[in-house]
């Protein structure tokens, strides 16, 4: 069969309706519309052509990148688009850019931590982009450790104006994108200090370029901090490195919403949550968990499709088996496909959460900001370390041909590889969660009832009476054949005894410490992997709950169940050791539990192409010629080739200085 027909003969075997799952992907009809609407926009557009992107040096690729922030703007503006259809033009064009860390950050920041008035005036120049704003909070020597920031703003009550200053070179603020050559504002974090007293670190508003002719104000020094990893990739982004000294700005530009600085210089603590000072993170962690599932469902879209067109080995007749076909490229591939649909299920419940928390927040509700953080950080933490880890195991699956830029792998790894470092590292993030847990954890002597995604735990006392049974028997007594672990309850039931039972062992150890904090340190190692099991069992929860919706369309909410197993019995799979460490399965459990993982491979098998088409991603977007939706990869291999520069000329440029005296040289001295 050749390359073209083996795709439409793919999605001949389909057992579901793809364009209900579309919906279901897209979370409703009208999110379908309006994706598949900005989806085709940009596709038709040539001037949103990306791909010659890894080609282009620096200063080309960054010229290119404003040209087409300020297109893609003045589109949004002459097609009276609404935000949410904006949203999805920006996702589909593709390239990271200046106007991300506006819209993204510095226009939430204002939102956040602003008050009224200030809102007033920073959000009608902010939403024309008159002016343009970046987040700089991060500096040269301190990046997680918030608190340890050393950029000052000293309250100078004569003038009515702040001081900043980068008092020290590690003060200098270091990798905010937007900074190095665009923004012409920022909002810059700096430890306030008024009468001589400091006051912790706060956000304000600082003016950095002029807008007349876009240099840098006084005593302002600022630049981009160099090329990243990658070609192309986060190589549109200038992240810039800025340095002040003694620039004044008015005091009403301290943002003002948790603490208000009279014109004394007297601090005045409303009665917001100081915690409230790391709201934008808070935002940005959330939409980085549903960039996780586009990130992952690109490139499993692209590996499944050429799973499916590629064959080696087994050839009896002349026809070599499609890779897709063997077992093991099954168990590295599908248990991705079914984490793609798993972060994006997870991804909706958590921006449900987070709009949730904001509604109490204004009605002065701060109940549930601990569990915002705690989730937010957890679940960005656990989805960014998988998608990265996939995208790279999605290279492999493609073989040789992965790791050629024209599979659009490589350059979305590149860009994609950093969302485990920015918005918070991974491994802090995951400590956060385990403060979380464990103070959790040790207020449950007192009576007070966990809630939320920390319920489970009010059951531990439960749980830990079971201990002396299921070092032979287990806690789940209903699994005694593979299909019974495909029982909802079971299911949730196996993860929240393995990261109960995780959390109280790590409390127990930590309670034998005297000083907490040591115990802390010492166990942080475990402390993660408690974090992970119970970040795990949030992804499996919301998966399950999911299935418990009402799914129209023929076909589909099978496909789901099915991901969904592959999704948890991968995990479980993967985490053997904690699931039989803890007595939560015996090992003949874990066993059945494999045998049904294998079944469920057989299921997806032939219904593969169409889970991937499911995601509607047009061949611009993916940009990529193994994932093309017509299968015709060798011939457009072939053809993408020839278009390489080096191609340009049938004789390299070297060749006279290099290759031929070279082998002129090799002659004379053979016919010696
Ligand atoms: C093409 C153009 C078209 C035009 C387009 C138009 C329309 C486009 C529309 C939309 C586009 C939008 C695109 C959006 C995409 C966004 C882009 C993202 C790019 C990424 C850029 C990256 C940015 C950054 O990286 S910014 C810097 C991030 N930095 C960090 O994350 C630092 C990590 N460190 C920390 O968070 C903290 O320091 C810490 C939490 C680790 C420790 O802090 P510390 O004060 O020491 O805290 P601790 O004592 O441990 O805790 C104190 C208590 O506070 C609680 N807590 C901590 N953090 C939070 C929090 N965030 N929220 C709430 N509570 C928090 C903590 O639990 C403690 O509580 P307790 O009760 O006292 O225990
Ligand atoms: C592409 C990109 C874009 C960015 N954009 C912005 C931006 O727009 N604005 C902005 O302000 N910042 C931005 N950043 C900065 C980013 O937020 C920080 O790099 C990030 O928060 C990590 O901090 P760090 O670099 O200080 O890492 P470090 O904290 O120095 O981490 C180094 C290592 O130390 C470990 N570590 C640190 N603390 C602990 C601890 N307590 N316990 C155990 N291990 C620890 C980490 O796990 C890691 O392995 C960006 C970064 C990147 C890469």
């Amino acid at each position: 069969m050749e390359g073209v027909d083996i795709l439409p003969h793919e999605r001949s075997k389909t057992q579901f309706d793809v364009d209900a799952m579309k919906i279901v992907w897209a979370g409703s009809r009208h999110a379908f519309e309006v994706s598949d609407r900005m989806a085709r926009l940009v596709a038709s557009d040539p001037a949103f052509q990306k791909d010659n992107r890894s080609r282009l040096g620096r200063k080309e690729l960054f010229k290119n990148t404003l040209r087409k922030a300020t297109y893609a703007w003045k589109r949004i503006l002459e097609l009276r688009l609404t935000e949410e259809e904006a949203g999805r033009l920006r996702f589909f064009v593709d390239e990271p850019a200046f106007t991300d860390l506006h819209w993204g950050m510095f226009v939430p920041a204002i939102k956040g931590q602003g008050t009224e008035e200030q809102q007033q005036k920073w959000l009608p120049l902010a939403y024309k982009m008159q002016i343009i704003g970046c987040y700089a909070q991060t500096e040269l020597g301190h990046g997680s450790n918030v608190q340890g920031l050393e950029t000052t703003a000293t309250f100078d009550p004569d003038k009515d104006e702040f001081v900043i200053h980068s008092p020290t070179l590690t003060s200098s603020k270091w990798w905010p994108g937007g900074l190095g050559k665009v923004s012409t504002h920022a909002v810059v974090y700096a430890r306030l200090i008024t009468n001589g007293e400091e006051h912790g670190v706060h956000g304000f508003i600082v003016q950095l370029r002029s807008l007349d002719d876009h240099m840098p104000l006084p005593g302002i020094t600022i630049g981009d901090i160099g090329m990243k990893f990658g070609n192309g990739a986060y190589n549109t982004m200038d992240n810039g490195v800025l340095t002040f000294d003694h620039v004044r700005i008015p005091r009403n530009q301290m943002l003002m919403r948790v603490l208000q600085v009279t014109s004394e210089g007297k601090c005045v603590q409303s009665n917001v949550p100081r915690q409230l000072i790391y709201g934008t993170m808070v935002f940005v962690r959330q939409t980085i968990v549903a960039d996780a599932s586009s990130a992952l469902s690109r490139a499993v879209c692209i590996a499944t499709r050429y799973s499916a067109v590629r064959r080696q080995f087994g050839s009896q007749d002349g026809v070599e088996t499609q890779v897709i076909d063997y077992k093991t490229q099954q168990n590295r591939l599908f248990p991705l496909l079914a984490s793609a649909y798993a972060f994006r299920f997870v991804g909706e419940w958590l921006k449900w959460l987070y709009t949730d928390v904001t509604q109490r927040l204004q009605a002065n509700d701060f109940s549930t900001l601990p569990e915002a953080h705690a989730c937010t950080a957890g679940l960005k933490s656990l989805t960014t370390t998988a998608t990265a880890d996939a995208i790279e195991e999605c290279r492999k699956l493609c073989g040789g041909h992965g790791y050629l830029c024209a599979s659009g792998l490589p350059e979305l790894f590149a860009v994609y590889v950093p969302a485990c470092t920015y918005e918070g590292d991974n491994v802090v993030l995951l400590l956060q969660v385990a403060r979380f847990l464990m103070k959790t954890v040790s207020q449950l002597g007192s009576g007070k009832k966990p809630i939320g995604t920390t319920a489970y735990l009010g059951r531990v006392q439960d749980l830990m009476q079971c201990r002396c049974e299921v070092q032979t028997v287990g806690i789940i007594y209903s699994i005694n054949a593979a299909e019974d672990w495909l029982k909802p309850s079971v299911m949730l039931e196996a993860f929240e005894a393995r990261s109960a039972r995780m959390c109280v062992a790590r409390a127990q150890n930590l309670g034998k410490f005297a000083n907490p904090e040591d115990g802390f340190a010492e166990l942080s190692a475990d402390l993660v992997e408690a974090a992970v099991a119970h970040c795990q069992l949030i992804v499996v929860s919301k998966f399950l709950d999911k299935l418990q919706q009402d799914i129209p369309g023929n076909g589909v909410k099978q496909q789901l169940q099915n991901l969904c197993y592959i999704y948890a019995l991968n995990l479980l799979h993967k985490h053997l050791g904690d699931f039989l460490s803890t007595g939560c399965i015996t090992p003949k459990q874990a066993s059945l539990a494999n045998d049904q993982l294998r079944s469920l491979y057989s299921q997806v098998r032939p219904n593969a192409i169409a889970l991937v088409d499911a995601f509607n991603y047009t061949d611009h977007y993916l940009g990529s010629v193994l994932g093309r939706y017509d299968g015709n990869v060798y011939p457009k291999l072939y053809e993408e080739a020839w278009k390489d520069p080096l191609n340009d000329s049938v004789l390299p440029d070297g060749y006279n200085e290099y290759i031929r005296p070279l082998l002129k040289q090799q002659l004379h001295n053979s016919r010696l």
